[in-house]
């Protein structure tokens, strides 16, 4: 079947229409899959459009040539637009639209608000009581203050124990004292907190009677609200350009004896109470929930992020036409080159696949705050911040590998700010920092791993939770061809063997005399590869389930070729341990490169328009390289032609510096 995407084509480089005629699916029914439900997608394509009637949006000077000044100026004036527009653009208060205005105006270059959205807010939500709530959230809604999120500090990041802010209680003035007590004390890092920001939510060492009770949420107003200058006490300031997202204003933050009255206490879960005495909560990292939040969302996040290279690359791949195959008297689309297609295709497909887990992961975060909020039940706390521990650290892994094979797909003008896919590595790659380090992350995750293994050891694996019931399998031998089962049967033996050598290499190491921290550390790299193997089999599952739901059967048919090829590339790059382990055989391995190479070809045809279905505008690309038109040779010129140093013949640089030179080498 083939048919006419519902996309105009019109005036469109005809190599990417051809594309797009001969796709075998909707990409609107597709959109519906990517974004959840119909009524998403449609809302999507519904604020797009609304925002591309909107003149001051509209071709704005392109990001690549702005200073760092420019960048946040311009991203403010677009937030100011906004902000005129919001009620008639998105329904208030749904933070998915709310997401998707801020993705299409401002793109990813960070803005003031982008901390106040993802972790400020939620912070209040999760931590604050509903009397705090009642004084803040609807100012912070409103966007009366804007808020950030101040937690890492110069000295710490990964090791929260460690924060040095202390938040000292004095019961003769019911006030907490925030101080810094050493340089390395200062907070470093935080989005949106050096400039813009005038409120933070702050965490602190929470010292009653010189007792530490570790990191606590403090609500914090920094600057005055008339002339937004630092309240006295505070020094705050930008910490300075980074490898990406030079749109914000990552801060510096340092408090000298600021008062703030007890009420700032976040304390929907924990008190102190006048006197000084404090009421524990019902769970000891509850005070992490904006953390777990975040992390939550990261494999959505980055999913997009990764498409939108992909979308980039994909389109400029069937345009550009270098080389030959059969026919002589045309030059092929490097698209058709097996080689580009590897390079490309499994990246799409786990696009999809992390989309679909963040799709489930989002849902898991919101269902936690309702049982913690409203009944207290703390009992998925652990499970989600493992899962999302590992997720985030392997989604955000193979992304930046993902973004970067994009880049070279393009060749030369991928390396040009003109495919914006520079900056999208950028800011995706900090995912691998933020939120907590990959490695520290994925060693958390290895806890929960090791907990399971010695409850399987000890005899109790009724007691296992449903993520970690693989454990329990025993060994099968496996035949292939039977469908998406059978790969996941091996990927569970490979990731279950590894997850006993890992506890039992820590374990020996305890039996020679290591304390459980030194075994603990001197099996880390084993640990991290037991996490990310559960990991991907967590992707691979969702993967499979998702695509089984689907009605639509044309784009059921597109999703199953994408899905085998994701399982078959998948247990491919792990096959180092199956052939280790005598799970595979060689005859298996020869059976799954040829289903991949044999998938290569049957996503082919449907490769512009499994991006298409992304439906990004190209004012949210932002890439000369990708646009939809595909009109990549023009649009490259006329973007050149508009850089600032074309527009004059003469640099001053030249008539200064080195018109004397070659006039003294003359000489
Ligand atoms: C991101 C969305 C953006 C969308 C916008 C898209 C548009 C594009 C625009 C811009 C894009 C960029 C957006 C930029 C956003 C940037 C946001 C970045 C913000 C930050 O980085 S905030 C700072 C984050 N910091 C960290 O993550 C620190 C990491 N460290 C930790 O979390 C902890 O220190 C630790 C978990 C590693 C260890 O904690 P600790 O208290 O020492 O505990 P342990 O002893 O290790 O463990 C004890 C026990 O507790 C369990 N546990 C730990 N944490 C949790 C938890 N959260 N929930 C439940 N249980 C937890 C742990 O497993 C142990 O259990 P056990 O004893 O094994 O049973
Ligand atoms: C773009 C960006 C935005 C950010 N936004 C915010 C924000 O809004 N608010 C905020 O509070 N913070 C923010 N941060 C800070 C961020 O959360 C931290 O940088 C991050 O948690 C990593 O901590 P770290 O810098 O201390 O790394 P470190 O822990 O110093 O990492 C250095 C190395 O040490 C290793 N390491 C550390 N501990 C262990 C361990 N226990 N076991 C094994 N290896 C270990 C790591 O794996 C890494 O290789 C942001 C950071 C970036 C890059």
């Amino acid at each position: 079947m083939s048919f006419l995407n519902k996309e105009i084509c019109d005036g469109d480089n005809p190599d990417l229409t051809e594309e797009r005629r001969t796709a075998t699916f909707d990409t609107d029914r597709m959109a519906q899959v990517i974004y959840g439900s119909e009524k998403f997608a449609a809302r999507r394509r519904q604020i797009t459009k609304s925002i591309s009637r909107i003149p001051a949006l509209q071709d704005t000077k392109p990001l690549a040539f702005m200073t760092r000044e420019e960048k946040i100026t311009e991203a403010c004036r677009e937030l100011d637009v906004l902000s005129d527009h919001w009620e008639q653009l998105i329904y208030v208060n749904d933070e998915e639209e709310a997401l998707h205005l801020h993705r299409e105006v401002i793109g990813m270059e960070g803005h003031p608000f982008a901390l106040h959205e993802t972790m400020f807010i939620p912070t209040l939500v999760s931590q604050a009581s509903d009397e705090q709530q009642e004084k803040w959230l609807g100012r912070a809604r409103k966007r009366e203050i804007i808020g950030c999120y101040a937690q890492t500090e110069l000295g710490h990041g990964s090791n929260l124990r460690k924060l040095e802010t202390t938040a000292t209680y004095s019961p003769s003035t019911q006030e907490f004292i925030l101080h810094t007590p050493t340089i390395t004390a200062l907070k470093w890092w935080p989005g949106a907190l050096g400039k813009s920001s005038n409120y933070a939510i702050v965490m602190a060492d929470l010292v009653i009677k010189n007792k530490s009770y570790g990191p606590h949420p403090f609500i914090v107003q920094l600057r005055d609200e008339k002339t937004h200058q630092p309240l006295p006490g505070i020094t705050v300031g930008d910490i300075g350009p980074k490898m990406a997202f030079n749109g914000a204003d990552n801060g510096f933050l340092g408090f000298d004896h600021f008062r703030i009255p007890r009420g700032n206490l976040l304390m929907r879960h924990n008190r102190v109470e006048p006197d000084g005495s404090y009421l524990k909560p019902p769970h000891a990292k509850i005070g992490y929930s904006s953390m777990v939040k975040v992390r939550s969302r990261m494999a959505m996040d980055q999913g997009l992020f990764m498409a939108q290279a992909l979308v980039i690359a994909v389109r400029y791949s069937a345009v550009r036409r270098q080389g030959f195959l059969e026919d002589k008297s045309q030059e092929v689309k490097v698209l058709d080159y097996q080689t580009q297609q590897h390079r490309l295709f499994p990246s799409i497909a786990r696009v999809y696949a992390f989309i679909f887990c963040g799709l489930e992961t989002i849902q898991l975060y919101e269902k936690l705050i309702l049982d913690v909020n409203k009944n207290g039940d703390t009992s998925g706390m652990a499970d989600l911040h493992s899962l999302t521990s590992g997720l985030k650290s392997v989604v955000t892994h193979f992304t930046g590998q993902g973004i970067e094979q994009a880049r070279m797909a393009c060749g030369g003008h991928g390396y040009s700010m003109a495919s914006y896919i520079s900056e999208i590595y950028g800011v995706a790659v900090a995912g691998c920092t933020y939120e907590g380090e990959n490695m520290v992350m994925l060693l958390q995750c290895a806890r929960a791993l090791v907990k399971a293994v010695e409850l399987v050891e000890e005899g109790h694996p009724e007691k296992l939770s449903p993520m970690m019931a693989y454990l329990t399998k025993p060994s099968v031998t496996v035949d292939l061809t039977v469908g998406p089962e059978a790969y996941v049967k091996i990927f569970q033996l490979i990731a279950k063997k590894q997850a006993f050598k890992a506890t039992e290499q820590l374990h020996k190491f305890m039996v020679a005399g290591d304390s459980r921290d030194v075994a603990w550390n001197k099996s880390a790299v084993e640990l991290t590869k037991a996490s990310r193997l559960h990991t991907r089999l967590y992707i691979l599952k969702t993967f499979i389930r998702r695509v089984e739901s689907i009605t639509d059967i044309s784009v059921k048919a597109a999703l199953t070729d994408l899905l085998n090829l994701h399982l078959n590339y998948e247990l491919l790059d792990v096959a180092s341990y199956a052939l280790a382990d005598g799970i595979m055989s060689s005859t298996q391995m020869d059976f799954i490169k040829n289903q991949l190479y044999s998938s290569l070809e049957k996503i082919r045809p449907n490769a512009v328009s499994l991006m298409d279905s992304f439906q990004f505008s190209d004012l949210q690309l932002r890439s000369v390289l990708g646009r939809r038109d595909g009109h990549v040779y023009q649009n490259l010129f006329e973007w050149a032609k508009s850089s600032p140093l074309n527009q004059s013949e003469v640099l001053p640089s030249v008539t200064q510096y080195l018109k004397p030179m070659m006039e003294k080498s003359k000489l």
